[in-house]
């Protein structure tokens, strides 16, 4: 298929794990930042205005271009003649579990406007209990991508 993808392999793989690793830093951060936003902020304080731009600064300078950078580089992976073998059960559990990750980035970006426009009404403990999604689906994509079932 696309030759140049085959030299550039292991750099392209590289180039992945590093913006996992920072996509995953906000996915888990950012929904502690709200549990504590929800619980132990007043409204309209300035440790909420400081909230909002740290909630602000981590989605659209950290987690947004992480986000893009995994897709771009894993796609590249996908395309890279050998990499994947789609009669094996490892590239659809991956694919539903980081479809499922984006899911959760864009549920956490909508939730920031309630914080904004002062309407939250999700609670703490939800906060806290989807805090374990993205600890789920990582389980499922590393296992899956790592024991290639
Ligand atoms: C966003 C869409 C994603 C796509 C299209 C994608 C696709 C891929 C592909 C095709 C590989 C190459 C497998 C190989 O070389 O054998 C790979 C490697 C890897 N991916 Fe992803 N991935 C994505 C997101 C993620 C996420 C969210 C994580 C972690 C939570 C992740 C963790 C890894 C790891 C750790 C490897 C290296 C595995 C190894 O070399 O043994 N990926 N990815």
């Amino acid at each position: 298929m696309v030759d140049w993808l085959s030299d550039l392999y292991p750099w392209t793989k590289v180039l992945h794990v590093i913006s996992v690793i920072a996509w995953m830093a906000g996915l888990f951060y950012l929904p502690r930042l709200y549990v504590y936003h929800t619980e132990v902020v007043a409204k309209g304080s300035e440790t909420d205005t400081l909230f909002q731009t740290m909630e602000r600064r981590l989605l659209k300078a950290i987690m947004n271009p992480a986000s893009v950078a995994t897709w771009v580089f894993g796609l590249a992976l996908v395309f890279t003649p050998g990499i994947v073998d789609w009669s094996m059960a490892w590239p659809w559990m991956k694919a539903a579990a980081v479809l499922g990750m984006t899911w959760f980035h864009h549920w956490l970006a909508q939730r920031r406007k309630g914080f904004v426009n002062g309407t939250n009404t999700v609670t703490g403990r939800r906060y806290r209990m989807m805090n374990e999604v993205p600890t789920l689906l990582m389980v499922i994509i590393v296992a899956s991508v790592i024991m290639k079932f």
